[in-house]
C-alpha cells in the first residue's frame, strides 16, 4: 500500500461523515439552506487565496522547475477556475459574487488556514503536501460520489458546483498531489511521516469543519450568550 492509500485508509471514517453531512446531503438534493450557502461563499472566496499563498509558500520551498511548475499552474488553476462553483452557488443564492467577497475568515475556517500555514512555515515540502492534499481530495470525492449518486443534469442547482469538483482537473491535481507526496514520503524518516500524517488527517478533519462552520453560520461570538450574561 501507498503512503497515501495508507492515509486515506485512515481518513476514510472522516470521508464518510463529510459525505454525510447536511450541507452535502443538501447539495446532492438541489437544497441547502440560503443563509449557509452565503456563509460558505464569503469564506471560501477568503480560503482560496489563503490557499494560493500556501502554494506560493510551497514554490518558495521547490528544488526543481518541475515542482514549481506544478504549484504555479494550481495557483492559475484557483485563480482563473475554481470561481465557476462559487458563481454556481451566488445564482442559487441570489447574491453577486462581489457582494461577498472581503470578509473575515470564520472560526473554523481560520483554524484550517493557519493549521496549513504552520505545516507550510515549520515543514518540509512533504507536509506541506499532506497538509494540502484533503482540500482537491474531498472535493473530488463529493463530486464523483454526487455523480453516482444524483447523475444531475442541467436543471440540477448545483449542476455546475458537482460537474466542476467530479472533473479530470480535479483527479488530476489529486493524482499529482498523491504522487509527490507517495514520492516524499518513500525517503522520510518515521518521525516526518508522522508529522505529515498529522498534517493530513487534520486538514481532513477540517474539511468536515468547515461544512458544519457554514451550515450552522458559525460566527467569531463563540461565548453563548447565557454564559456572557451570567459571568
Ligand atoms: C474548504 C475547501 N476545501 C476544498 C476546496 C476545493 O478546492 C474548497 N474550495 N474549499
Amino acid at each position: 500500500m501507498t503512503f497515501t492509500e495508507q492515509l486515506r485508509q485512515e481518513a476514510e471514517p472522516i470521508f464518510e461523515a463529510i459525505m454525510e453531512h447536511p450541507f452535502v446531503r443538501g447539495i446532492a438534493n438541489g437544497d441547502v439552506p440560503k443563509g449557509a450557502v452565503t456563509h460558505y461563499v464569503k469564506a471560501d472566496f477568503e480560503y482560496l487565496n489563503a490557499f494560493m499563498h500556501l502554494y506560493g509558500i510551497a514554490v518558495s520551498k521547490c528544488h526543481d522547475r518541475d515542482d514549481i511548475e506544478f504549484f504555479t499552474q494550481n495557483i492559475d488553476f484557483v485563480l482563473n477556475s475554481e470561481v465557476h462553483p462559487h458563481h454556481n452557488l451566488c445564482e442559487y443564492i441570489g447574491i453577486p459574487y462581489e457582494q461577498l467577497q472581503g470578509y473575515p475568515l470564520p472560526p473554523n475556517a481560520d483554524y484550517y488556514i493557519k493549521h496549513m500555514k504552520h505545516h507550510a512555515h515549520e515543514g518540509n515540502l512533504g507536509e506541506i503536501l499532506a497538509a494540502l492534499l484533503p482540500c482537491p481530495w474531498t472535493y473530488l470525492e463529493i463530486g464523483n460520489r454526487l455523480m453516482e449518486e444524483v447523475n444531475p443534469d442541467t436543471n440540477h442547482p448545483f449542476y455546475t458546483w458537482i460537474t466542476f469538483y467530479a472533473d479530470t482537473s480535479m483527479s488530476n491535481t489529486t493524482i499529482n498531489l498523491r504522487e509527490r507526496l507517495d514520492t516524499w514520503a518513500e525517503g522520510a524518516s518515521e518521525r516526518e511521516k508522522e508529522h505529515m500524517k498529522e498534517a493530513f488527517i487534520k486538514s481532513c478533519q477540517l474539511e468536515w469543519a468547515f461544512w458544519e462552520m457554514s451550515y450552522n453560520e458559525q460566527t467569531w461570538d463563540l461565548i453563548p450568550r447565557a454564559s456572557v450574561a451570567s459571568s
